[in-house]
């Protein structure tokens, strides 16, 4: 058995290899960093062989299970950035996020050109893609910024809110955050879409990808097969798919070309 590992800021994500050949949307398993010897037991039950792990970075969880595999004799192999196939536009490639790349390579193996990857995470990054990567953006996330708020202000609840704005104090962090957010991404896409006079197709994941599609645009199917659907913004967001295996997809296209001798 293969696993493949995907170790975030927030959350470590877990699906055995197959499970992205065979069915690209089934969801993974994800467990937050205190919960790592959980996920350690679970690859011992299932005689895991193989790890491929990609690691934004040098996380003390990641170094637990590089330990672990070693102590097993189980064989490892960290995801790279490498522009041998996918040339990210960054003066320092070390200092790319390897989620980011991942997410890139699943997206480009789709849309070819002309697609924005956004990744809701722990942060939110914006990739976009022309004819090659053009650049990023990274803020803070949802899940990062409520913290955030919680440590300055002590104002800790959240709600979605049912109107634009907010009538109490978690509908109205709710109408900052999440509406706001989603805003931002929006506008953001726009304005880099009308920079580069080209339109982006918008490739959505992370843990909180749900909450920017709702907000982002009102006509967004989540993707359980792969299928879009128009959602059309003053002309600039030209279809939006939510993909929450991105990062996994990615990964089995890096283990693909891997193979084919291109990395
Ligand atoms: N079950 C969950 N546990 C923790 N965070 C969750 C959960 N479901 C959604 N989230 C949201 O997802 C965010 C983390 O997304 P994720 O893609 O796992 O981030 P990362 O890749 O940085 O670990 C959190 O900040 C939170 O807002
Ligand atoms: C931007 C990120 C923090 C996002 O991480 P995540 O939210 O997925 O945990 C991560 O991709 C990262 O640490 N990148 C390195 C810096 C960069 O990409 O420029």
């Amino acid at each position: 058995m293969h696993g493949l590992i995907d170790v975030g800021n927030t959350r470590i994500k877990y699906l055995p290899h197959a499970a992205v050949a065979l069915n690209a949307c089934q969801d993974y398993q994800a467990i937050m960093h205190d919960q790592v010897d959980v996920l350690i037991e679970h690859l011992a039950q299932q005689n895991v062989s193989k790890i491929t792990i990609a690691s934004v970075r040098a996380l003390p969880v990641t170094q637990r299970l590089i330990d672990w595999a070693a102590h097993h004799q189980i064989t490892l192999q960290r995801v790279q950035v490498n522009p041998t196939y996918l040339a990210v536009n960054y003066r320092h490639v070390d200092q790319f996020g390897v989620d980011r790349y991942l997410g890139l390579l699943a997206a480009k193996a789709v849309h070819q050109q002309n697609f924005c990857v956004v990744s809701a995470g722990s942060a939110i990054t914006l990739d976009f893609f022309g004819q090659t990567h053009l650049g990023g953006m990274i803020l803070p996330g949802i899940g990062t910024s409520l913290s955030c708020l919680q440590e300055k202000t002590g104002l800790a609840s959240i709600r979605e809110p049912d109107a634009l704005l907010g009538n109490d104090t978690a509908s109205s962090i709710g109408a900052g955050i999440y509406q706001g957010y989603s805003r931002l991404v929006a506008a953001s896409i726009a304005d880099v879409s009308a920079a580069y006079q080209q339109s982006f197709q918008v490739v959505l994941t992370g843990g909180d990808a749900d909450y920017i599609a709702k907000y982002l645009t009102n006509d967004t199917t989540k993707d359980a097969t792969g299928a879009t659907k128009d959602a059309t913004k003053g002309g600039l967001l030209a279809k939006v798919t939510i993909k929450p295996n991105l990062v996994f997809e990615g990964m089995h296209v890096y283990l693909s070309m891997m193979e084919n001798g291109a990395v």
